[in-house]
């Protein structure tokens, strides 16, 4: 079932590499201006969902329903077309071309004749990377990516997508290589673009950053969702034991008992 506020949702999809399914039968929603983390030890399929949400990657089986409606074939070029923005790991700049040259990619501002207003594509990127990210160390706007730490340029990255507003934002591990301060700048840029409506997915190892910042949780283990809960119906602690435990550490924590006095993990909590 859909409702309204919901912005994307994923149905029952299963994701086969050869003989290993990677993801079973999983469903995810992101409703409109939700804040979701998604979380998981290595090698859980976190980020293979976020490619198969982002199109970069095809499913194996089940549903992609963008804002109600069901997308057959999921590629990047439909999902950015509706406002996807992802930052994967690897932040995907290119190395030879300015800060500036980067942040407009593919929408450069130009004068009538086609020619690209560089000053004030400058100005904007400066303004831009002070008061989205503040990302320490960069000189200017006009410094080539490749000069920059791979933490500055995942920071530069993060700046573009939130910039340009997108419908949903996925960020990929965003935090790992940022410093302290560009890290709060994030989290605190992700609640701000959440009041104007924004959705995000935060897939992040960081368990007191996603708790800190985002409305629900999603936890997966070996492929599979093993919780999806709200922030206020679960604490850090539990999230804590369902990605280092998998299902029995929610059952657990919930209990407060070994798994053994209650029997055997069921499917899915929720
Ligand atoms: N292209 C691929 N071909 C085969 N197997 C793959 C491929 N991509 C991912 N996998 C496998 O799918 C599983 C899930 O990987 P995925 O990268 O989605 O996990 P993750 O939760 O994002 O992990 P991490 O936190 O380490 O980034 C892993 O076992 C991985 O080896």
């Amino acid at each position: 079932m859909t409702t309204d506020s919901e912005l994307i949702r994923l149905d029952g999809v299963t994701k086969e590499y050869g003989p290993n399914t990677v993801l079973n039968d999983v469903s995810f929603t992101v409703g409109r201006g939700e804040v979701v983390g998604l979380l998981g030890d290595n090698g859980a399929g976190k980020s293979t969902l976020v490619k198969i949400m982002s199109g970069v990657v095809p499913m194996t089986s089940g549903r992609y329903l963008w804002e109600g409606e069901e997308i057959k074939h999921v590629t990047r070029p439909e999902t950015e077309r509706r406002g996807v923005e992802t930052i994967f790991q690897d932040s995907a700049l290119v190395p030879s071309m300015s800060i500036t040259r980067n942040i407009f990619a593919g929408r450069e501002i130009t004068n009538r004749l086609g020619f690209m207003k560089i000053r004030e594509m400058d100005r904007i990127t400066t303004e831009i990377l002070d008061s989205v990210v503040s990302i320490e160390g960069i000189k200017s706007a006009k410094q080539l990516v490749s000069s920059l730490s791979g933490g500055q340029a995942q920071a530069v990255a993060i700046a573009r997508a939130v910039h340009f507003k997108r419908s949903l934002l996925i960020l990929d591990e965003p935090t790992s290589a940022l410093a302290v301060r560009a890290t709060e700048a994030l989290l605190n840029y992700l609640v701000q673009l959440k009041a104007e409506g924004v959705s995000s997915v935060l897939v992040t190892h960081n368990l007191h950053h996603a708790y800190q910042v985002c409305d629900r949780h999603v936890v997966m283990n070996h492929g599979r969702k093993i919780l999806d809960i709200r922030r206020e119906d679960t604490s850090v602690a539990e999230l804590t034991a369902a990605v280092v435990e998998g299902v029995e550490g929610v059952r657990r924590f919930r209990t407060g008992r070994p798994l053994a006095e209650i029997g055997d993990a069921p499917g899915p909590l929720a």
